[in-house]
């Protein structure tokens, strides 16, 4: 792992059935810093994104972390009956994290929503949602999975200075993105 870096990952590869989905991915987050993963479909991105996170195992390489992540996987991670409220005290509670859930659920522009059960809620909202979950608890590492998608105009430009914040106070973070970035990015990795 180089110096100062906050993720680093060696020569990672990993085996879907019979085919070799991607190998020898190599990358290294430095604070600051903005990687886009980019790729066809099926081409491995979220794949990649959840071994960086430690949820799937790799068949070759390794990945170490300098601090925790955040993840934030394209499905949301909502229950049908889970309310962003809820959500959000869930996992301020689970993080030991005392925040103000309803200042939180407005400056993400969820105030209305902010007690409709998610089976409910819009794209749009529910992926605010699950963004707040980055404001909840500071964590160096953010890793996300198509983060813009089904955000409008608002939505995106809420989402670009959350990220750009995060750079300047020295975070890292990794986005699996399909067409437009949407934000300021270092360095650009093919899957
Ligand atoms: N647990 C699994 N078992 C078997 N195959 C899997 C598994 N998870 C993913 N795959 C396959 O691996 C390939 C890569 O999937 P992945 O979701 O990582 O691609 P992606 O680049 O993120 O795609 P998209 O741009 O469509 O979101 C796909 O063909 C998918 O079906």
């Amino acid at each position: 792992m180089s110096v100062g870096s906050l993720l680093y990952g060696n020569n990672i590869g990993i085996m879907r059935g019979e085919r070799v989905l991607f190998r020898d991915v190599s990358l290294s987050l430095s604070p600051g810093e903005a990687i886009v993963l980019r790729g066809a479909n099926g081409a491995g991105k979220t794949t990649l994104l959840r071994i960086l996170a430690g949820l799937t195992q790799a068949e070759t390489g390794e990945v170490s972390k300098q601090g925790a992540h955040h993840w934030i996987a394209h499905r949301e991670g909502l229950k049908p009956h889970e309310t962003p409220a809820d959500h959000l005290r869930l996992w301020a509670r689970a993080w030991g994290q005392t925040v103000e859930v309803r200042q939180l659920l407005a400056d993400m522009g969820l105030s209305k929503p902010a007690d409709v059960p998610a089976k409910y809620l819009s794209a749009g909202q529910r992926r605010r949602t699950a963004l707040a979950r980055l404001r909840l608890e500071d964590r160096p590492i953010w890793l996300l999975d198509e983060p813009f998608t089904a955000l409008d105009a608002d939505g995106k430009s809420l989402l670009q200075a959350m990220i750009s914040n995060h750079r300047t106070q020295g975070g890292g973070v990794i986005a699996a993105i399909h067409g437009e970035a949407g934000f300021e990015f270092d360095t650009q990795v093919e899957i």
